[in-house]
């Protein structure tokens, strides 16, 4: 059986695309950078602990867990969810008129196999003013999402260009996810 480690809706939905059966897992790890980790390590490691903590939860041998992290990173700095209005606004005039990186890191993990998947897209922000700013907050979307914006939803017009995962800025990569699930399949044949 297939489970999604994941407190997330859009992660849900994101699995549902690629039209695999799984269940959900509620999982609560910390998300602490460790002194000198790199941005990359970092989202790669929390999304890890997370599979294995949805593994250890579930009382399945044969379990495949997916566990998955995304971060918004500028200038090696990490942008996580954003703590309050104050700090939402702060993340949106830091990424106004830049590009940043999105990573997000899959885990599949079972009880004796680990394998993972990351991937890194480039977004360009439009120059974004006070007013933008502050209406966008308003509409307290930027809560739950890393930097304080969701590509999904209103803050879409706020990215003037994506390279890289549509899917992965919103939380899942599908193309990366899909794959790393076959190689698992591939390994049960
Ligand atoms: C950049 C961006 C992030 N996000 C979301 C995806 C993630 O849910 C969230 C980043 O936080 P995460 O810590 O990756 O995930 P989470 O706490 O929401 O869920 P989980 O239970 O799996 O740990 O930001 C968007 O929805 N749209 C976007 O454009």
């Amino acid at each position: 059986m297939l489970y999604l480690a994941s407190q997330s809706p859009r992660r849900r939905q994101l699995l549902e695309q690629i039209g695999v059966a799984f269940q959900v897992i509620d999982v609560e790890v910390p998300e602490v950078r460790g002194a000198g980790e790199s941005p990359r390590h970092y989202v790669s490691r929390v999304a890890r602990d997370k599979a294995l903590a949805g593994l250890a939860a579930v009382a399945d041998p044969h379990a495949v867990v997916l566990g998955s992290d995304t971060e918004v990173v500028l200038d090696d700095e990490v942008f996580g969810k954003p703590a309050d209005a104050a700090d939402a606004a702060a993340m949106l005039h830091r990424l106004s008129g830049r590009t940043h990186e999105v990573i997000s890191a899959v885990w599949a993990v079972t009880a004796d196999h680990q394998d993972s998947e990351l991937c890194v897209s480039r977004v360009r922000f439009a120059k974004l003013d006070d007013a933008t700013i502050a209406t966008y907050a308003a509409t307290r979307e930027p809560f739950g999402k890393a930097g304080a914006y969701a590509i999904q939803g209103r803050g879409g017009v706020l990215v003037e260009h994506l390279e890289g995962s549509y899917s992965g800025v919103m939380g899942l990569p599908v193309f990366e996810t899909a794959r790393l699930l076959a190689r698992f399949e591939h390994r049960r044949r």
